[in-house]
């Protein structure tokens, strides 16, 4: 931040400008020290503090004010080649501060290069996850704060059009790939040619085939010349990847090749061998006996995030139950996250979407209740834990068929795990519970289904046959440890129950067997409330998805429709699809409207007004025989009738009696009159729709003064903001701000510049007290900066929009 000006009188011009000049020299000389420093520097030499390495003040002062001192192990040997301009590959531990090894030459390298917001964007950071993304913006902005650089979160979630009035200001932007590339692609005012680095934060997933084509894209859209960092834990060394990213001698810094081993030394792992069904139970008795902790669960998909989050909220555990998972909206995510890392003790359900990177404080477990896919899957989810130098335990949930498979895999990649018992004393089964519970509520029996398919399909999809082997998997007592009758579709099962009959009433059954139909009305006769809701929501549904994927000998069959692990896509559309069927009849309309219970999926005949019915085979078209608009080009043209004053209907052009005609006289007079009459009528009315004209030309242009005189407030208020006056995150500053401490030292403002130029730094906005003084008083600046109350992920959103602002 720039220091206050001295008040009083003013200097005289002469003075003025020979102190101006001598700022500048000064600030040119610690520029050049600085670069022939970082020159300097030895790599090979290790440097334990912060304090030893070559850097500018600004960062200086961003890392004691965020409290950073000591040097990680990453931290001291990639931050040193990152200074120099080299390409890192960096590879560290989970929770060993990856971030701030590539934030610090990120700073850096644009400082020493003198950028400004005229030079447009310079560093462009990617991350796999929006929570992520916000998550390295937010360090960016503490360790940064003292800078002038502009730096943004594009992370979608708002407008393209919002984000794209202001990218072209930025310098530094943190983004997932798929909104970048959008912007890309799309925003003309977004240039990259300038750009001087490239960071990708958990490297190997941005590489790997899910982000493919994005990465791709972007890369194309990058200069060539460019430095080039990639992070992660389990960091890629795929030449494949290294040529896609035109990396050049890159500096492979991987700081736990000689570790013994690859996760954090503070981190206790162990696995229980319990069976998929008696999984859930475990979770429970779990749950129950650690009320006062602070625990990740991570399950395959978002699905049986849901089920498991749903059913246990139901349950009670005595501790708060939050989950997260890639489908909830932007903001639902961004306040859990929030909730959940500001919660002493809580349980999360969550997808892999929360296994990279993000730093939740003060993890105690980590939960694998479904084996992970790998064992890089399962380094990064247990990476939520044991974070710098903390301690954490994690548990991994491994079905019998898993165990032999998983743990060559583990051991392979350098990962101590050892088994642990579970205490038959601590041992709770839920299974009543659930089966009670999805009896009674038919949308939590639906996630069960809806969880148990999805649980079926990752299985299925994974790519290790070695570990996965979906048919040494009781999936049978698995749906009834989910509180389901059975596996959605399991007919032989169903019929046992005669109050599950009626679900059998698939679309596979004959309606012209008036058996059969005798049957069902008898059967309808004993259902029960809960037997029509059952049948309604879900049975012949899922049953009829659930077929296409098991065939009759129980192998499964690839649906086209073979999600991989850990997806959340909504197969909604594909469980819901309704066979054609008729019911033969012709009730009337009111039927569209009647009780739909017993045959939701059953196409109905609906006779209007005696034509030929209408088959309602779709929702579609049952919404259209509801719409009486729709409905009128079914019924013909109607007649247009006038009333008499005695209420009494006539056709619109009746014919006159004539001897009722010729009494009124003669027949040209009578013409005549007519006619003047209707061309009197006809003036009337041009002179009342001339006059509407008019009201409507008058009002028009009041509101395009109106917009005008908006627009130029708006302008005005722009112009004010420009110069630092009103727009809450924006300040002039000078870069290569020396110490404030020796405000003598501060460099003159770059005269050359226009004057009125955006300036966006990472600094906070004033308190609204100062604030208003700044406006009131333009010479006055405020000394001190307050401090930003961030306390919310929410706030941070705020924050970024604001620096996009
Ligand atoms: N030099 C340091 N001194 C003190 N704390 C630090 C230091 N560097 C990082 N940390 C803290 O360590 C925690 C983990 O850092 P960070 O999130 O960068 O780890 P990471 O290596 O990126 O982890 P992951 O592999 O899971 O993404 C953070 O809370 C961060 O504030």
């Amino acid at each position: 931040m720039a220091p206050p000006r001295k008040s009083g009188g003013k200097a005289p011009k002469t003075n003025h400008g020979s102190e101006k000049n001598l700022k500048r020299k000064r600030g040119e000389d610690s520029l050049s020290s600085l670069i022939q420093r970082v020159e300097d520097l030895d790599l090979k030499g290790s440097l334990k503090n912060f304090a030893d390495l070559p850097l500018s003040d600004p960062t200086a002062r961003g890392l004691t004010a965020s409290h950073y001192k000591t040097m990680t192990d990453i931290q001291s040997r990639a931050i040193s080649h990152g200074l120099k301009g080299r390409d890192i590959l960096g590879a560290a531990k989970t929770g060993s501060g990856k971030t701030l090894a590539f934030i610090v030459p990120v700073l850096e390298n644009l400082y020493r290069r003198q950028w400004t917001e005229y030079d447009g964007l310079g560093a462009l950071i990617l991350s796999p996850t929006r929570e992520l993304a916000i998550q390295i913006f937010e360090v960016l902005r503490k360790v940064g704060r003292y800078h002038g650089f502009s730096a943004g979160l594009v992370i979608g979630g708002r407008s393209l059009r919002e984000e794209q009035d202001r990218l072209g200001r930025m310098n530094i932007l943190v983004c997932t790939p798929g909104r970048i590339l959008q912007h890309l692609d799309q925003t003309a005012m977004f240039e990259t040619n300038n750009l001087q680095l490239l960071v990708m934060d958990e490297a190997d997933r941005i590489l790997d085939m899910g982000f493919q084509h994005s990465v791709d894209a972007i890369i194309d859209h990058l200069p060539k010349e460019r430095q080039t960092m990639l992070f992660s834990a389990t960091q890629t060394k795929k030449v494949s990847d290294l040529a896609r990213l035109s990396l050049q001698e890159p500096e492979y810094v991987a700081v736990h090749e000689a570790a013994a081993s690859a996760t954090p030394t503070t981190l206790q792992q162990h696995y229980v061998v319990t069976p998929l069904p008696q999984k859930i139970d475990t979770l429970w008795s779990f749950i129950r006996s650690n009320l006062k902790s602070k625990t990740v669960v991570f399950l395959s998909s978002g699905k049986q995030v849901r089920f498991v989050y749903e059913s246990l909220r139901h349950l009670q555990p005595g501790i708060p139950l939050m989950h997260l998972h890639g489908r909830q909206k932007q903001g639902g995510r961004l306040d859990i996250t929030t909730k959940f890392s500001q919660s002493q003790h809580a349980v999360l359900f969550a997808t892999d979407v929360v296994a990279r990177g993000l730093d939740f404080p003060a993890v105690d477990w980590v939960i694998q209740m479904d084996c992970p896919e790998d064992a890089d899957t399962y380094i990064h989810r247990v990476g939520r834990t044991a974070r710098y130098e903390r301690v954490g335990r994690a548990v991994l949930f491994l079905d019998p068929s898993e165990e032999k498979g998983m743990l060559l895999r583990l051991e392979q990649k350098k990962v101590p795990i050892e088994r642990i018992n579970i205490k038959a004393n601590k041992q709770q089964s839920i299974k009543n519970q659930l089966q009670n519970m999805c009896f009674k509520d038919p949308e939590l029996k639906y996630l069960g289904q809806k969880a148990f398919i999805s649980y079926v399909k990752s299985i299925y999809v994974q790519k290790d046959k070695e570990v996965f082997n979906l048919k040494e998997l009781p999936l049978e007592e698995f749906a009834g440890s989910l509180g389901l009758p059975g596996p959605p579709g399991d007919d032989t099962k169903e019929r046992k129950n005669a109050s599950w009959k009626m679900a059998s009433m698939s679309s596979d059954e004959d309606d012209s067997d008036a058996e059969d139909k005798k049957d069902k009305k008898d059967e309808q006769q004993v259902r029960t409330r809960y037997d029509r809701m059952f049948e309604r929501r879900n049975q012949d549904v899922l049953a009829e998805h659930y077929h296409k994927l098991i065939n009759d000998d129980g192998t499964i069959v690839a649906t086209g429709a073979g999600n991989g692990a850990g997806e959340d896509a909504d197969e909604d559309a594909d469980f819901l699809s309704v066979k054609r069927r008729f019911v033969a009849g012709d009730a009337g309309l009111d039927q569209v409207n009647s009780d739909s219970d017993s045959d939701a999926s059953v196409a109905k005949k609906v006779a209007i007004d005696g034509q030929e019915p209408l088959v309602i085979d779709s929702k579609r078209r049952e919404k259209l025989l509801k719409s009486k608009k729709k409905l009128l080009k079914f019924k013909g043209k109607g007649t247009k009738l006038v009333y008499d004053d005695d209420g009494n209907a006539h056709e619109m052009y009746e014919m006159e009696d004539e001897e009722d005609f010729k009494a009124r006289g003669d027949a040209k007079a009578q013409r005549e009159k007519f006619l003047e009459g209707e061309t009197e009528r006809t003036r009337q009315a041009d002179l009342e729709d001339k006059e509407v004209a008019r009201d409507k030309r008058r009002e028009k242009k009041e509101k395009r003064k109106a917009r005008e005189r908006a627009l130029a407030d708006e302008e005005a208020d722009e112009e004010r903001g420009a110069q630092g006056f009103q727009l809450p995150y924006i300040e002039p500053m000078d870069l290569g701000t020396p110490p404030p401490s020796d405000p003598e030292s501060e460099p003159e403002k770059d005269t050359r510049r226009p004057s009125k130029k955006v300036r966006v730094s990472f600094a906070e906005p004033e308190s609204s007290e100062e604030e208003s003084t700044y406006k009131r008083d333009k010479t006055k600046k405020s000394k001190k900066k307050a401090e930003p109350q961030i306390e919310t992920l929410g706030d941070l959103e705020a924050l970024a929009s604001g620096l996009l602002g």
